[in-house]
């Protein structure tokens, strides 16, 4: 390498050489022109900057440049830090985000597998509640169903029970009441009874004079004075009154006979049948019968029938029958002991009008059975039947009576009558049945052990309502007419005799056959009772069942009801919990929303940098290729340099070992050693950083690995805005990376190149000797700018006296100075 100073290029390209401060003839054995080497200290290579403020360009020496340029690097290298800290901190958040909203969707996820499995136990639950309704429903039917059974079976025995208690009760005060009602009665007719001496009570009644026999002149001869005495009675306003208890009699089940007795034309028909205008004993007595009937009619009930006949010539015969002509009837006794005609008809009636109309239609059959009605009616006994058959509807006693209203033939004498043929038959039959009413009489009244009742239809007829067990009213008609007297004294002896009759207390008509039917009915009743009992004891345990399980199923029902309200909790909590999750996905969704937006703006931003990114690469590597072989030249021609260097150095050394041959003694020589030996150490130096520049701009050209591609092409999008700071940045912050793959070789490079000039000079890298070891050292250029003062044909490289030895002493020192000031400035 030659100084500048000696060395200069002319205007017409010819390199001219000037030795200055040569004495003598130098001698140029070779010359190697090479590019110089970039040495700040020895070259002084100025460069401009440009000033930001006034543009103004400024001298700066390059190792100015460097540094500025570090600091630049360094700037923009903190600045990219800064950016690659921001970057790293954007992707950490995007990767946060991303996992976050990953999370998010896993916990939407979740959220919505809950809300799926909710809504499914929730349909499930309603289901079960359905069912349950429906179960609750069913149980509620039966429950009803029975609740209505046991009603019905409470009202039952209820009913029963009110029934029984009534019964009692009510029969009880019923009977009571009735029972001191009958005894007033009964009192008042025991003393009526007493009063009248017995059952036969006789009533006279005298009618007033007709016009036929005060015409003719016949006197009154009944005295109604004397009657005031007590011993004749004469009713000449009402003669009912007082048969009137005599009905209730009737109705009380006491047979009970109304007849009336007396001379033809004394009243009898007019007392018994009376008119219109003035109803007889008949007309009243049934018409007291049905009133009182009526008012009974809550306690008791009864049936009431009606026969109309009559007795003529010892016959029977039947009014209401419409054949009674060829009908014969005839007295029955039945086995509870009445006496009845079989066959004979029973009209039944329910008031007096039907009554009425009963008697109408005998009467009608009497006037067409008769060519004269009043004779035959005068000469037969018309007789009205009454039957009544009671009821207690308290006791259930069943009565059965009779009440004979009968309208006696005409008692006449027959003597008197002078009758024959049929007429004297009717007189005598008439007679008879008297006398056989009369013997009745008198034998009750003597108490005979024989009543002879038989001896006339009559008194048949009459057999149960004659005597001790019934109550008999006897109407005797008389004549006040003088012409009748005869009569009327024997009706009123026949009178006599029939009220001095003392029957006993009577009987009442208890009908025994109903009695019978009552028994069995009793007995029926009782076992209808015993069986109704048992089957109310039965419907007792069945309702006991029935409300044990009634009980049971209110348990159930209940537990039902209180599993229906734990379901209806948590089916709310459960429909809360719900709601909560609808809110919640709704605000992650909201999040997530929101995260997108983050997402979409970063991979946008993304996308951008790698677009840069992959520009900034592009262009980048086009001139990282460039420099590569820029780089590969100058490496070529260094190496030639190198070698050429090495050539003059040996050449150089050779001359020095056999300088210092000679000088070995000498202490400049000393000197020297060290100064070769300082001189290899920044050869060295130099050698270190020639290696890692070289290493530096392979990393840059060859290094850029796939891996490290996102991280530049971050870098390149950052450092976009300056591109030139960001290229030398990138070759000095990667010079380490590089210096494993590259530094190697150019090191090989070098040590074979060595490797070459030794063998070269012949000698071996085992015989290394210290001129070896001293040639090694001496490549840095500057080591051959001092040896250059000791270059072949040189005195002092001669060995030629004491003044050259002088001077490479003095050309040692200035190269030491000059040295001196490099580090100086360098520092
Ligand atoms: N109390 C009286 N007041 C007024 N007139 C009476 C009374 N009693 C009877 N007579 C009249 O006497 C007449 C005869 O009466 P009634 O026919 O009733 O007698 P009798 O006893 O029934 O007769 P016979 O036995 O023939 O049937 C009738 O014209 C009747 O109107």
């Amino acid at each position: 390498m030659w100084d500048s100073s000696i060395v200069h290029q002319q205007e017409d390209g010819l390199i001219a050489l000037r030795f200055e401060g040569v004495i003598g003839s130098p001698m140029v054995c070779g010359i190697c022109v090479r590019k110089a080497q970039n040495i700040p200290v020895t070259q002084g290579s100025q460069e401009y900057l440009k000033c930001n403020n006034c543009a103004a360009e400024i001298e700066v020496s390059s190792a100015q440049m460097k540094l500025v340029r570090t600091k630049a690097t360094d700037k923009y290298e903190k600045k990219i830090q800064e950016l690659t800290t921001q970057c790293q901190l954007k992707t950490h958040e995007c990767h946060e985000a991303w996992m976050s909203l990953t999370a998010a969707n896993e916990q939407l996820e979740k959220v919505r597998m809950e809300l799926d499995n909710k809504i499914f136990r929730t349909r499930t639950l309603a289901l079960e509640w359905g069912k349950m309704c429906g179960s609750i429903g069913t149980w509620d039917a039966a429950m009803s169903n029975l609740q209505e059974k046991i009603k019905i079976m409470q009202k039952e025995h209820a009913h029963l029970s009110h029934e029984a208690h009534a019964c009692v009760e009510h029969w009880c005060e019923d009977l009571k009441v009735k029972y001191s009602e009958e005894q007033a009665k009964r009192k008042e007719l025991y003393n009526q009874i007493q009063d009248t001496k017995g059952n036969i009570r006789v009533f006279c009644r005298c009618r007033p004079l007709s016009k036929e026999e005060t015409s003719a002149g016949f006197a009154q001869v009944v005295d109604f004075g004397a009657a005031k005495d007590g011993d004749l009675g004469i009713l000449t306003v009402y003669v009912f009154a007082d048969a009137l208890p005599l009905v209730t009699s009737v109705l009380d089940g006491y047979n009970v006979c109304f007849f009336a007795y007396g001379q033809t034309g004394t009243g009898k028909t007019f007392t018994m049948e009376g008119t219109d205008q003035n109803r007889g004993v008949n007309y009243r007595t049934l018409e007291e019968l049905f009133q009182i009937a009526e008012e009974r009619s809550d306690s008791f009930t009864y049936n009431i029938s009606v026969s109309v006949l009559e007795v003529y010539n010892e016959q029977i015969r039947d009014f209401l029958s419409t054949s009674f002509a060829s009908k014969r009837l005839e007295i029955k006794q039945s086995a509870e002991g009445f006496h009845h005609v079989p066959g004979i008809v029973e009209a039944q009636v329910e008031n007096i009008k039907e009554v009425w109309n009963v008697l109408q239609i005998g009467s009608n059959s009497r006037v067409v059975g008769s060519n004269n009605v009043n004779e035959h009616s005068s000469r037969s006994h018309c007789m009205l039947c009454i039957m009544v058959k009671s009821k207690n509807l308290m006791t259930g006693e069943c009565t059965k009576s009779k009440l004979w209203l009968v309208d006696l033939a005409g008692s006449e004498r027959l003597a008197k009558t002078d009758a024959q043929g049929e007429r004297l038959k009717e007189a005598q039959n008439i007679n008879k049945s008297l006398s056989a009413l009369g013997d009745v009489v008198y034998a009750l009244a003597t108490k005979s052990s024989h009543i002879p009742y038989r001896n006339s239809k009559l008194t048949h007829l009459l057999q149960d309502s004659l005597g001790g067990d019934s109550k008999t009213l006897m109407f005797v008609q008389i004549s006040p007419s003088e012409r009748d007297l005869s009569e009327t004294l024997s009706s009123l002896n026949f009178a006599t005799r029939v009220r001095g009759v003392e029957l006993g207390p009577a009987k009442r008509q208890v009908d025994t056959s109903e009695l019978q039917k009552m028994k069995t009915m009793l007995e029926k009743a009782r076992q209808e009772s015993r069986s109704k009992d048992e089957s109310l004891r039965k419907l007792e345990e069945c309702l006991q069942n029935l409300e044990s399980k009634a009980k049971c199923r209110d348990q159930v029902y209940k537990t039902q009801q209180e599993k229906i309200k734990e379901l209806e909790g948590q089916l709310e909590l459960k429909t809360s919990m719900h709601n909560q999750s609808e809110k919640q996905v709704s605000q992650l969704s909201d999040r997530l929303k929101g995260k997108e937006e983050i997402y979409a703006a970063l991979q946008l931003k993304v996308n951008e940098l790698e677009a840069k990114l992959k520009e900034r690469q592009q262009s980048d590597s086009a001139c990282y290729q460039q420099k590569v072989k820029d780089l590969e030249n100058k490496l070529k021609e260094k190496v030639q340099e190198s070698e050429s260097n090495s050539l003059a150095l040996q050449l150089k050394i050779k001359e020095l070992e056999r300088k210092l041959k000679g000088q070995e003694e000498n202490p400049e020589s000393i000197f020297l050693q060290l100064k070769i030996k300082e001189l290899e150490d920044r050869l060295k130096e130099q050698e270190q950083q020639l290696q890692c520049a070289l290493a530096r701009d392979f990393a840059v050209a060859i290094v850029t690995s796939p891996s490290e591609g996102k991280r530049r092409r971050e870098d390149k999008s950052m450092n976009e805005a300056e591109p030139h700071i960001l290229r030398s940045s990138n070759s000095t912050s990667r010079c380490p990376l590089s210096r494993g793959s590259k530094q190697p070789r150019v090191s090989d490079a070098v040590h074979e190149t060595r490797r070459k000039r030794y063998s070269r000079s012949g000698e071996t890298e085992n015989n290394t000797s210290l001129a070896e070891k001293r040639a090694r050292k001496s490549d840095p250029p500057k080591v051959a700018r001092g040896v250059k003062i000791a270059k072949p044909g040189s005195i002092a490289a001669q060995g030629q006296g004491p003044l050259a030895h002088k001077r490479v002493i003095n050309r040692v020192q200035a190269v030491m100075e000059r040295d001196n000031t490099k580090k100086i400035w360098s520092r």
